[in-house]
C-alpha cells in the first residue's frame, strides 16, 4: 500500500518537471536542482532535457500502474483467502453445534448463515482494505497538491468531498433500509429453493412449480431490486464529480492563465492537477462505493459474524476419544425432558436399565417419546432432569463423544452421499482408507451384497445424488451395513427395517442378533413383529414407561400399543 501511494505520488510529481521542461526548458536547464542530471548525462543545451525527462516520466507513470494493479491482486487475493476461512470456520462451528440447537432452527436459516459468512471477505474485508488504501493515497495525494498549490487543491477537492459527503449523510437511512432487504431476503431466497427442490415430488405430482417460482420471485425480485438500489447509490456520484471536475479545471484554467504570468506558465500546475484529479477522484470513488457497499451490507455481516461466534465446543480441537468403558448397563435414572422450558415434558421421568448385550425394542403410539428418548441414549441431547449413566458414569458434554464412539446408528431415511456404494457403507471414512473387505463383510450381513455384486461396478457403481436409484428397502440395507461396518458394539435401529419385506427383515434381524452378548441393541419399529428377536419390549405412553415384558407379553395388547 506504501509502495502504491510513494509510485502514485511520484508519478503527479513528475508532471511538474516534465511540463515545465516543455514549456520552459530555459528555466529548468538552470535550475541548481538539474545541475548533477545535466553533468551526468552531459547535455548541453535546453531541448536535450526532453528526452531524459520524458523517459523518466514514462518509467514513473508505468511503475505506479505495476504497482497499483499488484496492490489490487493482493487486496482481491487477501480477500479471498479470508472468504474461505471464513466460510470453512461458519459450517465447522455450524457442524459442531449440539443437536439440540439443529432441531430448534430452520435448515434453511442454517445454510444461508454459512453462506452470508462466506460473503464476509467481499461484504466487509475488500471494502475496508480499499477504504483504508484509498484514504492513504488520498491523504498523500492531497497533501502533495496542497503543498504545490494551496488554493486552488483546497477548493478543487474540498468541492469534491462536500459532493460525496452531502450524498452520503442523504442516503444513509435508504443505504440501511436496502442492507436490511438484502440480508432477509437471501435467506428467504434459499429456503424458497430447498423447499421447492426438497418436495420435487409432491411440486411434480400437485404441478404446484408456480407456487415455488412465486415464493422464489417474492424473495429475488426485492433481493436484485435492493442490490441494484445500492450500486446506484453508490456509483451516482461519479457522474456529479466527473462534470464538475471538467467545469473547475476550466475555471482554475483561465483564472490561472489571467493571472498575468501568462498561460504557458500555469500549465505544468494545470498539469500537476490534472493528473493528481486523475488519481484522486478513482480513489474517492472507490472508498465511497465501498463505504456504501459496505454499509447496505452491515446486517448481512452482523449475522455473519454472529455464526462465526458460536462457540466451539472443547473436544472440537482435540483429537476423537478413546470410548469410554462400557462392560455392564446403559441406565437411565429419573430421566425427565422437553425440548424448551414452554414445552410439555416429552419424558417424565424414566427408570430404566439396559444390560450390555440385550436386544430392547420401545414401543408406544406415536409421539410417545421414542424418537426423543433414543437421541438422549445416543448422546444427543441432554437429561433436562436426571441422568444417563454408562456402568454407572453420567454421560455430559465432556465425555459425550467418548460414549458416541460406541454406537451406530440406523435411522428409518438413510442419507446417502453422493459416491459409491463402497464410500456409503463406509460412511465418513476418506475413500483411500475404506477397508474393502470390512465393506463385504457389512453388506453380507445386510442382505444387500447380492444384489451390489450384480452390478457391473459393484462396489464401486455410483449412487445418485441422494441415492435415487436405490429403492427403499436398498437404502435401509446400506444404512445396517454402514451401521454394521463401523462396528459399534451399540446399534440403534430407528424404524431401520420399516421398508423391509418380513423375510428380508428377519434375514437382517438374525444376522444382527448373531453378534450375541457383545453387542447391544436398541430398535423402534411400528410394525411389532419387526421386535420379535427382542429380548425385553419397553412400552412408553404419556412420557413415562407403561410396561417392560417379553415380546409375547407385550404383543397381547399389540393394536392398543400401535394405535391403529
Ligand atoms: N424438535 C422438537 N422440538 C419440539 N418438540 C418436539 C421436537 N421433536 C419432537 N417433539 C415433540 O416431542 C414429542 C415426542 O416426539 P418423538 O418424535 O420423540 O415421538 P415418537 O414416539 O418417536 O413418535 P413417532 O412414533 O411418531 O416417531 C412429540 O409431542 C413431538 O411433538
Amino acid at each position: 500500500m506504501i509502495a502504491s501511494t510513494f509510485a502514485e505520488v511520484l508519478s503527479i510529481g513528475a508532471v511538474l518537471p516534465f511540463l515545465s521542461v516543455l514549456v520552459k526548458p530555459q528555466m529548468v536547464f538552470n535550475h541548481p536542482a538539474a545541475q548533477p542530471v545535466i553533468s551526468a548525462l552531459e547535455i548541453t543545451e535546453p531541448r536535450g532535457l526532453l528526452l531524459p525527462i520524458t523517459a523518466f516520466f514514462c518509467i514513473v507513470v508505468v511503475g505506479a500502474t505495476v504497482t497499483r494493479l499488484a496492490l489490487m491482486l493482493a487486496q482481491t487475493r487477501f480477500g479471498a483467502a479470508l472468504a474461505t476461512d471464513f466460510s470453512i470456520a461458519a459450517y465447522n462451528r455450524t457442524l459442531f453445534q449440539p443437536y439440540a440447537t439443529h432441531v430448534s432452527k430452520n435448515s434453511s436459516e442454517v445454510i444461508a448463515g454459512v453462506n452470508k459468512a462466506g460473503h464476509l471477505g467481499e461484504a466487509l474485508v475488500t471494502p475496508c482494505l480499499v477504504i483504508l488504501s484509498s484514504s492513504f493515497l488520498l491523504a498523500t495525494i492531497l497533501a502533495l497538491l496542497v503543498w504545490a498549490q494551496p488554493i486552488v487543491a483546497i477548493s478543487a477537492f474540498g468541492g469534491f468531498g462536500l459532493i460525496y459527503a452531502g450524498i452520503t449523510l442523504l442516503a444513509r437511512h435508504r443505504l440501511a433500509a436496502e442492507g436490511q432487504v438484502i440480508n432477509r431476503e437471501s435467506g428467504r431466497m434459499i429456503k424458497a429453493l430447498q423447499e421447492g427442490l426438497g418436495g420435487i415430488r409432491d411440486v411434480l405430482i400437485d404441478g404446484s412449480q408456480h407456487v415455488y417460482t412465486g415464493l422464489f420471485r417474492g424473495s429475488v425480485a426485492p433481493l436484485h431490486h435492493s442490490s441494484a438500489n445500492i450500486l446506484i447509490i453508490s456509483q451516482s456520484p461519479r457522474y456529479a464529480v466527473e462534470g464538475l471536475g471538467v467545469v473547475l479545471v476550466a475555471i482554475i484554467t483561465f483564472f490561472l492563465a489571467s493571472r498575468g504570468e501568462g498561460f504557458y506558465d500555469a500549465i505544468p500546475i494545470l498539469g500537476g492537477l490534472v493528473v493528481g484529479a486523475q488519481r484522486m477522484l478513482p480513489a474517492i470513488q472507490q472508498a465511497y462505493s465501498s463505504f456504501t457497499f459496505l454499509r447496505g451490507r452491515l446486517p448481512l455481516t452482523a449475522d455473519a459474524l454472529s455464526v462465526l461466534e458460536q462457540p466451539l465446543p472443547a473436544f472440537a480441537q482435540q483429537p476423537p476419544p478413546a470410548p469410554i468403558p462400557f462392560k455392564r448397563t446403559i441406565r437411565l435414572d429419573g430421566l425427565r425432558f422437553r425440548y424448551t422450558i414452554e414445552r410439555p415434558w416429552v419424558l417424565d421421568g424414566l427408570d430404566l436399565t439396559i444390560k450390555r448385550g440385550e436386544m430392547v425394542g420401545f414401543v408406544g403410539v406415536t409421539g410417545a417419546g421414542k424418537s426423543t428418548l433414543i437421541d438422549i441414549i445416543m448422546g444427543l441431547l441432554e437429561p433436562t432432569e436426571g441422568s444417563l449413566l454408562v456402568d454407572g458414569e453420567r454421560i455430559s458434554t465432556d465425555n459425550q463423544r467418548a460414549w458416541q464412539a460406541h454406537i451406530s446408528h440406523v435411522p428409518q431415511a438413510i442419507y446417502l452421499a453422493d459416491g459409491t456404494i463402497a464410500e456409503n457403507i463406509a460412511f465418513g471414512v476418506l475413500p483411500h482408507e475404506i477397508d474393502f473387505g470390512r465393506v463385504k463383510v457389512a453388506a453380507r450381513m445386510a442382505q444387500i451384497a447380492d444384489t451390489i455384486e450384480a452390478w457391473d461396478s459393484k462396489y464401486d457403481t455410483a449412487v445418485g445424488e441422494r441415492g435415487v436409484r436405490l429403492s427403499g428397502g436398498q437404502r435401509q440395507r446400506i444404512g445396517i451395513a454402514r451401521a454394521l461396518y463401523k462396528r459399534a458394539d451399540v446399534i440403534i435401529l430407528d424404524e431401520a427395517t420399516s421398508a423391509l419385506d418380513n423375510e428380508t427383515e428377519q434375514s437382517v434381524m438374525a444376522a444382527i442378533d448373531g453378534f450375541g452378548a457383545e453387542v447391544t441393541i436398541i430398535m423402534i419399529a411400528h410394525r411389532l413383529t419387526s421386535l420379535r428377536n427382542c429380548d425385553r419390549l419397553v412400552e412408553l405412553a404419556n412420557g413415562r414407561i407403561e410396561r417392560i415384558g417379553s415380546y409375547s407379553e407385550i404383543v397381547e395388547n399389540a393394536v392398543a400399543i400401535s394405535g391403529h
